[in-house]
């Protein structure tokens, strides 16, 4: 099949708001892609096999295990995940299913074990405690200095257990955070990354998605 096929993972949460981002994407920019993309909502292994890059949105990671291990699907997933040919970017709950270790939380989330990170759940406090912020994130975007983040009862990178092939995108300043800020964005090698907050809630701000297609999937 010719031009790239990007996934969404939809055994559950914000996967639409992935999906309507994507399209959008292609509609607008699709001439200066250089190929065609298209996007499907992936919930079989058959569906996640025609994919060249997959998106696992946020969500609740307990959920998404459990469902995975549930319905089969985890075996699958971690296979897929690990192929280095595969472009996978993992937001919110989508960072916490694909990273090494979990700091908190645990017990309930079988992960996939792709990230070299370890990570904090529920870093920010609860739902109440949902925030968004103006991001800078010109540093990987060119241009982007300005984007909207939204953070919803968001994971924080505590450590990067493999600094060789983790880099860290961003580096997020709250009040009474460290002083070089909190890890909210990294990519490992050239195919993983992962953000803690929602690309795809800036409701009419398509940068980092197109950023995304063009940076991962076409490459
Ligand atoms: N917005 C989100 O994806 C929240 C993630 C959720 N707190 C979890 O631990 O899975």
């Amino acid at each position: 099949m010719s031009g790239k096929v990007i996934g969404v993972l939809a055994l559950q949460g914000a996967f639409i708001e992935h999906v309507n981002h994507l399209e959008r994407c292609v509609d607008l920019n699709g001439g200066s892609y250089g190929q065609a993309v298209s996007v499907i909502t992936v919930r079989t292994k058959e569906e996640l096999w025609k994919c060249d890059g997959l998106v696992i949105p946020g969500g609740e990671s307990t959920a998404m295990s459990l469902i995975a291990q549930r319905t089969g699907f985890y075996p699958d997933l971690y296979e897929f995940v690990h192929n280095k040919d595969k472009k996978i970017w993992g937001t919110c709950a989508g960072l916490i299913f694909i990273s090494d270790v979990l700091a908190n939380e645990n017990t309930l989330v079988k992960t996939l074990e792709l990230l070299h990170v370890k990570v904090k759940r529920n870093a920010f406090g609860r739902q109440a405690q949902s925030f968004t912020q103006e991001c800078d994130f010109s540093g990987f975007i060119p241009g982007c200095t300005d984007f909207p983040a939204t953070f919803i009862r968001a994971p924080v990178i505590e450590e990067i257990l493999d600094s060789e092939d983790v880099k860290v995108l961003y580096r997020l300043e709250r009040e009474g955070s460290p002083q070089n800020g909190l890890v909210v964005a990294v990519k490992q090698g050239d195919n993983v990354l992962a953000t803690s907050f929602h690309p795809e809630l800036a409701e009419t701000d398509l940068r980092f998605h197109d950023w995304f297609i063009r940076e991962f999937i076409l490459k």
